[in-house]
């Protein structure tokens, strides 16, 4: 059965449809591409999924369960978790103390408590630090990370909530060929092992190919195709969108040699 099942969602901004009627499903365990050309409609639909902004039409169900109309605070508890396009830590705490952070208004508890409760959870979130390969980084202050580490430490916090569902909005972007890679490998190694299922928006066709398990693709806030990333590659609709855009699902020279 479906985790998440969006079945005719749309959105409309005076007269622009940017998202007209779409409907997809996603499975625990599944890693699900939403790809589609600047102002497809992709980020409307990432919004309206986790309540930053309210459909018109349709409907969103995370195992059952209306999403539609709940606040985005509701659907984080439901079990919806996201990652943004630019890492957000606080990079004047530790990397384990941003992630207690996340445990602390996970269990419900303010933050304005958290000079009293410094010690919440330090093993729990040690042990989320260890899956994402940072265990050894957990005392120093993120601001002094490299980008990369900093994706990964977003990603323990995204999973400190123990999400059903992560959306992740350009999860590689600013990243060089090689980080690229390791952070979906990670992404790809914690779906499998939590069941988790992630919708995530990418530009870098790569990444995508190489490791969404199924994709879909948005025109004009329309669905145009959606499929494995082989059928995609070749679907003629997606072909024609892309044509002239700029992008290409060939692999660029400059990422050959980067990888
Ligand atoms: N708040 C808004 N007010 C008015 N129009 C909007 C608003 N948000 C999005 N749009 C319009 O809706 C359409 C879809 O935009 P959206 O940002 O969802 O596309 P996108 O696929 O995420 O694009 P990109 O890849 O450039 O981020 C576009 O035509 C955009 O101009």
């Amino acid at each position: 059965m479906s985790l998440l099942k969006v079945s005719g969602l749309g959105k409309s901004f005076g007269g622009v449809k940017a998202v007209d009627e779409i409907s997809f499903d996603l499975a625990a365990g599944e890693l699900l591409a939403l790809i589609g050309p600047n102002g497809a409609g992709k980020s409307t639909t990432f919004n309206m999924v986790n309540g930053q902004l309210r459909a018109d039409r349709g409907s969103i169900k995370l195992d059952g369960h209306e999403l539609i109309g709940l606040p985005p605070r509701s659907i984080w508890k439901l079990g919806v978790g996201r990652t943004f396009q630019i890492a957000e830590t606080f990079g004047s705490l530790t990397v384990v103390e941003n992630v207690q952070m996340a445990l602390l208004s996970a269990d419900g508890k303010l933050l304005a408590t958290w000079r009293k409760a410094a010690g919440h959870k330090r093993d729990e979130a040690v042990e989320l630090l260890d899956k994402v390969g940072m265990a050894q980084q957990a005392d120093r202050p993120c601001a002094d990370l490299a980008y990369g580490d900093v994706k990964r430490v977003e990603l323990a916090i995204a999973i400190a909530n123990n999400p059903k569902l992560l959306l992740m909005d350009e999860p590689t972007a600013g990243m060089a060929p090689k980080e690229r890679n390791e952070l979906m490998a990670l992404t790809k190694k914690l779906v499998v092992e939590r069941s988790m299922a992630v919708l995530f928006t990418e530009h870098s066709m790569d990444v995508v190919f190489a490791y969404a398990d199924r994709m879909i693709v948005l025109a004009r806030g329309r669905l145009i195709a959606e499929g494995k990333p082989l059928e995609i590659r070749d679907h003629p609709k997606v072909q024609e969108v892309y044509f002239g855009s700029g992008k290409t699902f060939e692999k660029k020279a400059a990422d050959k040699e980067l990888a």
